[in-house]
């Protein structure tokens, strides 16, 4: 992995551990300097180009990609494990109630599912029964998450479809009606290409979590925790609504330098890895065109300018659009509304979150990096 240069005040620590190699991995890279990453060898986005989020799932679990009979077998085991358990569907209308955003109902969820059915924690299960845990948490989180849309909406809840892969379940059950292919097609690719992504900060949080021990559960509710700032996960709908703002793209300049001046981030653009475009947003960027329409038009034009004015403001720093720049306007044009972007992403991160959760069960030593303290040296009595 690639390692930018800049350091904390400790001197020879990267700042946010960029580059800092913590442990091996077999799921995968991101190759910033190459704007390159891949599922076990596969390129992730030839994998978003042709497979199914079931066949990338089936890759990361069970170590390679499966044969039609394989895809078959899991798409069979994984049906019954989409629907919603009753310990769930009894408390969702009090989640909806609460309020909050649809991430911290799945999070108060999924924490409620852990006690009420006692997971177990992975340093006592064998490997199994946490790949049994794992292949459940990841069936469910899209169930629970448009349980708790429709239901915060007053509609009836929609139960899953073993007929449909992961894409078009999950229009399927945000709206009751079948979505339209392209829709389908369109999806698919985003949710395969967002999967999984290095070390980024939710992946990191489920090692740290599974590094102790706990159960899978636990590993998944820490990484939603970790997808929920505005900086990692939480960037879709804030980086389709500065595009409202922007309106024109020839406002674009002046927009970016106004954000820039109140010390505000441009959201959608960036990466702590890339130092090229993001293959996804390459990847999503041709996916808006195909789906057409003016929101893309624009995106694109929008794109170019506030890529030209960050390299003038920001020089050196090499700030392209990253997947979650074009993941609002994809999702916006397959009918999905901004409030769901991010719970979108989470329901194809989960699988990712998961792989690393059981590669890390799978070698438990508890991961415990260090600080350097940097007060005074001197103790100082207790008065
Ligand atoms: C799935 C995902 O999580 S993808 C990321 C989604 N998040 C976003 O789109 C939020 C906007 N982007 C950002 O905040 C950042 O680019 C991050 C968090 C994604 C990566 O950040 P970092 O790796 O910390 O960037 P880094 O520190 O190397 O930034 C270098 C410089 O570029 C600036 N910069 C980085 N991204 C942006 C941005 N989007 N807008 C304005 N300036 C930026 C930083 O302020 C910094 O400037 P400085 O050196 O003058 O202080
Ligand atoms: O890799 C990162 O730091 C963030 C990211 O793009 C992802 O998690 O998909």
């Amino acid at each position: 992995m690639d390692a930018p240069t800049t350091t904390t005040s400790a001197g020879d620590v990267p700042a946010g551990l960029r580059g800092v190699v913590i442990t091996t991995t077999e799921l995968g890279d991101v190759r910033g300097e190459e704007g390159f990453f891949h599922y076990r060898q596969h390129s992730a986005v030839d994998l978003a180009r042709t497979r199914t989020v079931e066949d990338v799932w089936f890759l990361l679990h069970r170590g390679h990609l499966p044969s039609a009979a394989e895809l078959a077998a899991f798409r069979a085991e994984v049906a019954p494990l989409r629907v919603l358990p009753p310990a769930l569907a009894d408390v969702l209308p009090a989640l909806a109630a609460a309020g909050g955003s649809p991430l911290a109902g799945l999070r108060t969820a999924l924490s409620l599912l852990g006690a009420a059915e006692g997971a177990g924690p992975v340093l006592d299960l064998t490997p199994e029964q946490r790949a049994a845990d794992a292949l459940r948490v990841c069936a469910l989180v899209p169930t629970v998450l448009a349980a708790l849309h429709r239901t915060r909406a007053g509609l009836p809840v929609v139960a899953p479809r073993d007929d449909l892969d992961a894409a078009g379940n999950w229009l399927w059950m945000l709206t009751g009606t079948p979505a339209p292919q392209a829709h389908v097609r369109a999806l698919r690719r985003y949710l395969v290409a967002t999967v999984d992504h290095g070390f980024n900060a939710s992946t990191f949080t489920a090692r740290v979590v599974a590094s102790t021990g706990a159960d899978v559960v636990a590993a998944v509710v820490a990484a939603l925790a970790a997808f929920s700032g505005p900086l990692h996960g939480g960037a879709p709908d804030r980086a389709l609504a500065a595009l409202d703002e922007i309106g024109h793209p020839d406002r674009a300049a002046g927009w970016v330098r106004d954000q820039l001046a109140a010390g505000r981030r441009v959201m959608g653009f960036g990466h702590a890895v890339y130092r090229t475009a993001d293959p996804r947003s390459v990847l999503l960027r041709e996916t808006a065109l195909e789906l057409g329409g003016e929101l893309a038009e624009r995106a694109v034009a929008v794109e170019d300018r506030v890529v030209a004015a960050l390299a003038e403001l920001k020089p050196g720093r090499a700030l392209h659009a990253n997947v979650e720049y074009y993941a609002g306007v994809v999702l916006a044009t397959c009918g999905v509304e901004p409030g769901l972007f991010t719970p979108t992403f989470a329901t194809s991160r989960v699988v990712g979150w998961c792989a690393h959760v059981l590669e890390q069960a799978a070698d438990p030593r508890i991961i415990r990096p260090s600080a350097r303290y940097t007060g005074p040296a001197a103790p100082v009595p207790v008065p």
